[in-house]
């Protein structure tokens, strides 16, 4: 069943030059999406983060068909979409907008509900409700379910149909740490059962503990693909925190290699330089001795700060003269 899921070594999904532009009620065309590429290899979980507006959502509703692209290609498990979308939507669950459910009835009662909708035996109910562990809590109406339930439930019907691809959108906004847990776990869980999920999200550190692979948007285009490991190394050499007793002699010998050295409390901090062993051996040949060395790896979050620019102040988003598809 999990190879099952993967079998064929298509990519899950597969998007080329995709560009979308709207037209805002003062007619400036924005350009939400602008000549895209991302592969989301088949089976574990991707993680598609980018600041607000940089065009996620728009991406995702254009790999469901429910907008349609200026320019570009998009494959599901390589069956174009949207001319062929009918063929692999059955693979597919998704949740991109807060889904609609009946706030008087039971967790279990609104998924039977959406199970005749969509041809599902009630014995997937269980099964579904058992997988985002709710099956307790599925007699409780849905309207005193926490938000992290709500969400949870949400999964659940999108697990009706067993698909082999999930797209969430910003599954844990608002969520509090366990809720943000607990839709990780999730996640992972169903990454495992050899499903590939692809989730969305401006906050990374909400998915980097989970995402197996990662793409990062900004404004519009990609600016990096690939592990959490590539995204580390994509923002260079790691810093080295050195302790010296003379710092204004230190400082002057480190500079003279061309690294870029800052005062950090008691310490120094030197940026650009090979690694820990270069800086510690350039030190020690001026006759001074240091009492630390320490790599300081490279922060996760700075990493995507400056990939997206979101670390500046943000701008208007793009704009252009081009003809606009507008809003469908
Ligand atoms: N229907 C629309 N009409 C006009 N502009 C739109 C429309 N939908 C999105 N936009 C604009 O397109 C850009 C991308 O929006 P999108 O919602 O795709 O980004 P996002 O990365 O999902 O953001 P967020 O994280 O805030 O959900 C933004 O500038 C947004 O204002």
């Amino acid at each position: 069943m999990t190879a099952e899921r993967t079998a064929g070594g298509e990519p899950a999904v597969s998007v080329l030059g995709l560009r979308k532009t709207y037209r805002t009620f003062t007619l400036r065309q924005v350009v939400a999406v602008d000549h895209l590429d991302l592969t989301v290899p088949a089976g574990g979980v991707h993680a598609f983060l980018g600041p607000n507006g940089s065009g996620k959502t728009t991406t995702i509703r254009m790999l469901l068909g429910l907008v349609r692209p200026d320019a570009g290609t998009v494959h599901l498990f390589g069956t174009p979409v949207p001319s062929r979308l009918p063929e692999v939507i059955g693979r597919v669950g998704a949740i991109v907008e807060n889904p609609k459910f009946v706030p008087g009835f039971s967790g279990r009662r609104n998924l039977r509900l959406l199970a005749t909708a969509v041809g599902v035996p009630h014995t997937r109910v269980e099964a579904v409700l058992e997988r985002v562990d709710l099956r307790e809590r599925g007699q409780d109406q849905f309207q005193r379910y926490s938000l992290g339930m709500k969400q949870r439930l949400a999964i659940a019907a999108t697990l009706l149909k067993d698909p082999d691809l999930l797209i969430f959108d910003e599954p844990t906004n608002g969520l509090d740490p366990a809720g943000i847990r607990d839709v990780r776990a999730t996640m992972r869980g169903l990454a495992d059962e050899g499903r590939t999920v692809l989730v969305s999200s401006h906050i990374l550190a909400e998915v980097e503990h989970v995402a197996d692979t990662v793409s990062v948007v900004a404004r519009g285009r990609l600016v990096a693909q690939g592990t959490v490991a590539d995204l580390l190394g994509a923002g260079g050499p790691a810093d080295v925190r050195v302790g010296v007793a003379d710092h204004d002699r230190a400082e002057t010998l480190l500079r003279a290699h061309g690294w870029q050295v800052r005062r950090v409390g008691t310490a120094l901090l030197v940026s650009g330089s090979p690694g820990g062993a270069q800086v510690n051996e350039v030190l020690a040949r001026g006759g001074l001795y240091a009492h630390e060395v320490e790599v300081v790896r490279r922060d996760l979050e700075a990493a995507f700060l400056e990939l997206t620019g979101a670390a500046r102040a943000p701008g208007p988003p793009a704009t252009t003269d081009a003809p606009a598809g507008g809003a469908r």
